[in-house]
């Protein structure tokens, strides 16, 4: 299983990269507009360097046509790093462009993932990872969750190299259901997870384990002997 951080955010990636079991960064242009005005290549070059080689990075391309796709997603790996993974959003262009890397040997993640024609046509084209987008799927009353098993049921009965990694959440409830649904991988805001681990019931059930040996003890650590 696969989760990765939907951000730019250097301190929450430094921060929360060594807590959580993420194996990724993914970021769009939208999600790059928070961070302000960034010195673009020297930025993710310093994601890689907190995150490491191991894990994934997914960086998006601009350019709507299919050779500035092409050429953006080569810039990518010329001044970031071979390893980085271009997004491209699935048009006919970008498939196009996605087909053109392939066949190059490069990484590809397909993005803007809203159906299961997009689906069926990034993962004929061997991409490495298509990325539907779960909440803005749901909110135009796709059934997200049909959506992926197909695509799940695609990779398998016709053994495609792809991976399903879900993206675009707003809720952790969607995230779990994306999951189940057969996605390989997730990518979501870190603070959805912050989020999910403050949960009160968590909290006021450590509290009492702690209020209960205390009581008896007079004590909040275990003995030394
Ligand atoms: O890159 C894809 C994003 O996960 C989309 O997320 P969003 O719907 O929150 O903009």
């Amino acid at each position: 299983m696969d989760i990765l951080f939907d951000t730019a955010n250097l301190d929450d990636i430094e921060r929360l990269t060594p807590i959580y079991p993420v194996t990724g960064v993914t970021t769009n242009p939208s999600i790059l507009k928070a961070e302000g005005k960034i010195d673009f290549y020297a930025h993710f070059r310093q994601i890689r360097s907190i995150i490491g080689p191991n894990r994934t990075l997914h960086v998006q391309v601009l350019s709507k046509e299919t050779q500035g796709m092409v050429d953006e997603a080569h810039r990518l790996l010329d001044k970031i790093d071979a390893n980085v993974y271009p997004k491209i959003p699935l048009t006919e262009a970008g498939l196009h462009a996605m087909r053109i890397l392939k066949s190059e040997g490069v990484k590809v993640t397909a993005t803007a993932i809203y159906s299961k024609t997009q689906g069926f046509l990034a993962i004929a084209s061997g991409v490495d990872y298509l990325a539907p987008y779960y909440n803005r799927m749901q909110s135009i009353d796709i059934n997200t969750r049909e959506t992926i098993e197909a695509l799940a049921g695609f990779i398998k009965r016709f053994d495609a190299p792809s991976k399903i990694m879900a993206a675009s959440f707003k809720n952790i409830a969607q995230v779990s259901h994306a999951l189940q649904s057969g996605a390989d991988a997730v990518t979501l805001s870190p603070q959805l997870l912050q989020q999910a681990l403050s949960a009160p019931d968590i909290i006021t059930a450590v509290d009492r384990f702690l209020d209960d040996w205390e009581e008896i003890h007079g004590t909040t650590e275990l003995p030394f002997e």
